[in-house]
């Protein structure tokens, strides 16, 4: 089933959808693991769970369209591929497609993807929107982008980077699923610019579940996020104590997402990243609003 179908049904129900994400493990001992993984994050029900595509290099020990394939046969639950386009050139990507289709995948997310200073960039795409046209060439595909109520870090600034949003959207992304923040407020200020510059694809909320502060210090550094001063003052008092850390990161997440789902967002996109234990405390905070 296509994302915009989900969409569709899903708006019928008054409910918002719910999706996850996951990453392909790197070691061998984790890629034994993912089996209990994702038969724990299916058994919550959400409407898709899309899968990270390496930042480069070779496309043979790209296990992504494997777990892809996975949750599809397997539990049932419609995966979303995400393609990255910076470190690869048409030809991998034609192939990898010509693999989804193979295999009855419907739905990719077009990515420019993130620098890594270790590969080579390949020069046949330089931004998403490009990648999107491709795509368009190469089958009936579904195609999300990505999306960032606080602004790309590399961009202008927020006017130029709706503009280049709307951009992408025009090439062929019919669903969008924003960069994971803390701060509600952002994300429904930039809702509304998105339907300013005429933009009406759904617009899930990525939201990131703080389950360490290394990880999150990390992933703000990457993404831009900023973090409330209520948000702040959690990660100073339980820096040192994992366990509560964890406690108050999940009640913080859940928080969230009901003030999302009380504003009635299309999507809520919960960057799970293979912490099925997670998932689970999130899904049991919000089960009778999802
Ligand atoms: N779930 C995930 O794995 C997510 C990953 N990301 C990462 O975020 C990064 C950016 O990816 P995308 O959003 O796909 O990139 P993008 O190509 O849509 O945008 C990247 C930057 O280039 C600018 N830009 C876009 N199109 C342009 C054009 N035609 N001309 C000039 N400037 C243009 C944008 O304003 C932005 O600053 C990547 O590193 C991606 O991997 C972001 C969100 C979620
Ligand atoms: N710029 C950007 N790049 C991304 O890759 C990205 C975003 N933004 N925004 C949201 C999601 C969140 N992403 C994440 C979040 C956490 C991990 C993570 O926990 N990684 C583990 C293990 C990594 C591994 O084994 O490969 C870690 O401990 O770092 C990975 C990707 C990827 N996404």
């Amino acid at each position: 089933m296509k994302v915009t179908e989900i969409f569709e049904a899903k708006k019928k129900t008054g409910k918002p959808v719910l999706s996850f994400e996951i990453f392909p493990p790197k070691k061998e001992e984790a890629l034994k693991n993912i089996d209990a993984t994702l038969e724990k994050l299916c058994d919550l029900h959400p409407d898709f769970i899309s899968v990270t595509f390496g930042a480069g290099g070779s496309t043979v020990d790209n296990k992504t369209v494997e777990i892809a394939k996975k949750i599809k046969n397997t539990y049932g639950v419609e995966p979303i591929v995400h393609l990255t386009c910076l470190h690869y050139g048409k030809e991998e990507i034609s192939g990898i497609l010509k693999q989804l289709e193979e295999a009855g995948i419907e739905n990719v997310l077009a990515l420019r993807g993130d620098v890594n200073p270790n590969i080579p960039v390949k020069y046949d795409f330089q931004y998403a929107n490009e990648l999107v046209e491709f795509i368009k060439t190469q089958g009936n595909f579904h195609i999300s982008g990505a999306c960032y109520p606080e602004t790309h870090l590399e961009a202008k600034d927020a006017i130029t980077d709706i503009h280049n949003l709307k951009r992408k959207v025009d090439a062929g992304v019919t669903h969008l699923v924003s960069q994971l923040f803390f701060d509600n407020e952002a994300f429904y200020r930039f809702y509304e610019k998105t339907r300013i510059a005429g933009i009406s694809t759904p617009v899930e909320a990525g939201i990131m579940p703080v389950t360490n502060k290394a990880n999150i210090e990390r992933m703000v550094n990457l993404c831009g996020a900023s973090l409330p001063k209520k948000f702040e003052r959690i990660l100073k008092k339980y820096e040192n104590n994992k366990e509560a850390l964890l406690d108050a990161g999940m009640a913080y997440a859940i928080n969230q997402i009901v003030d999302l789902i009380a504003n009635d967002v299309d999507g809520v996109h919960i960057y799970t990243m293979n912490n099925s234990k997670v998932a689970g405390r999130i899904c049991d905070g919000i089960r009778n609003l999802i």
